[in-house]
């Protein structure tokens, strides 16, 4: 299996998404001798930390690792004040490095200290989960949680690099591959279909990278190009870059009500059907893309229902979503396969009506 790279473009040069066997090697490109380099790292991936620990010290660079609490735990302000604090404690300066090591989690909150110390550090990922390498360590979002809601503070930082040897990937549950899938088959929705295909002929093999890397490396390559060029094109989400969040509105609610117990795949599948149901009750898209969405996640193990009875608490959280402007919610919809659009200010009885429809 030889590297694809696709290159994200953006402010200055861009950067580049490095997949395929022995791509930590690059790592050796970002550390000097003598720079400072943060690693913050998953509790469980103890043994690749190893290897990056050895190729930072290999390099001559001064590692610092820091663990932080698995998945959402990581993104949580307390968290964030150890990392400033461990930084300011051990002299990082601007020409410093931090290195994202682990799931979408890890680097979202390894992305944002380094967005945030000294107004800016160099940052390079390396995601060991689907979810990670195909969205959230590319694109430059970074953020936390708060008390109020999902990836409420946060700030747009690219990082210089990402790198992902697919078998970092082997080790993970399925249903922690699933969930990254969901964001596979959103890129599939909106931009690019021939993912959805390749889904649908063969789930089981998307399911499974070891027995089928090739399907892996071709879904993980095919999405982080959607997610460059969107982003490439709007880093700052002032329109295009919306489209990515297809399915987030309702998904994040499901998060925050749920306390963080529901895997972001899992409400990013739930979500697509949502938008799917009130894009359908507008007459945006007909009864055959409607229920795609369902047969495609459900085939690769997807929820597709939320519990009845949390409206109120979902319709409060929806208030919430980055999108939303004054009072007013403003959704992505298909008006077809690949066609992203807009629907803004839907009446609150369509709205109620779409959660019926997945409750
Ligand atoms: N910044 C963005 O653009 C963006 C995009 C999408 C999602 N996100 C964020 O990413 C997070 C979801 O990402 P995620 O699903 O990777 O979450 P995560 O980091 O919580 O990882 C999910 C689980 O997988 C485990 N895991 C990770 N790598 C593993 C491996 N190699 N082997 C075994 N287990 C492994 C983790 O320990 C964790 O328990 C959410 O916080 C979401 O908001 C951000
Ligand atoms: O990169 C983007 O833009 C996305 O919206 C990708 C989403 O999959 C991701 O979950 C993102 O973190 C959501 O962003 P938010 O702005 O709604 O918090
Ligand atoms: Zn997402």
């Amino acid at each position: 299996m030889s590297v694809r790279t696709v290159h994200v473009g953006g402010p200055g040069e861009g950067y580049d998404v490095h997949v395929g066997p022995g791509v930590l090697d690059r790592l050796a490109d970002h550390a000097a001798p003598g720079r400072r380099v943060l690693v913050v790292h998953q509790p469980g991936r103890e043994q690749l930390l190893g290897q990056v620990l050895e190729r930072l010290a290999a390099a001559g660079a001064r590692p610092v690792p820091v663990a932080v609490p698995d998945a959402e735990a990581a993104k949580d302000v307390r968290v964030l004040a150890d990392l400033w604090a461990r930084l300011g404690q051990e002299g990082f300066t601007r020409d410093d490095l931090v290195v994202g090591l682990g799931g979408g989690a890890t680097t979202d909150l390894a992305g944002f200290v380094a967005a945030t110390w000294l107004r800016g550090v160099e940052v390079v990922h390396l995601p060991t989960s689907l979810l990670g390498v195909v969205d959230a360590a590319v694109g430059g979002k970074t953020g936390i949680n708060t008390a109020e809601g999902k990836n409420l503070v946060g700030a747009f930082h690219p990082p210089a690099a990402v790198l992902c040897d697919p078998a970092w990937l082997s080790t993970m549950t399925r249903p922690d591959y699933a969930s990254g899938l969901a964001e596979v088959l959103k890129c599939g929705f909106v931009a690019d279909p021939r993912i959805l295909e390749l889904v649908e002929a063969a789930p089981q093999a998307a399911l499974d990278p070891v027995a089928e890397p090739a399907l892996a490396v071709e879904l993980v390559t095919r999405s982080v190009q959607v997610k460059a060029d969107v982003v490439a094109a709007d880093l700052r989400e002032s329109s295009l870059r919306e489209v990515l969040n297809y399915g987030h509105t309702f998904a994040h609610a499901v998060e925050q009500v749920e306390d963080y117990t529901w895997r972001h795949g899992d409400a990013v599948a739930v979500g697509m059907v949502y938008v799917a149901e009130l894009a359908h009750r507008r007459g945006l898209i007909d009864a055959d893309l409607l229920a795609r969405h369902r047969r495609v996640l459900s085939a690769v193990g997807l929820p597709t229902t939320y519990g009845a009875g949390r409206w109120p608490e979902l319709r409060s959280a929806m208030g919430r979503d980055k999108k939303a402007r004054g009072a007013t919610l403003r959704f992505v919809v298909l008006e077809g396969l690949a066609r992203p659009a807009r629907l803004e200010g839907p009446g609150e009885d369509e709205l109620r009506a779409a959660y019926d429809a997945v409750a």
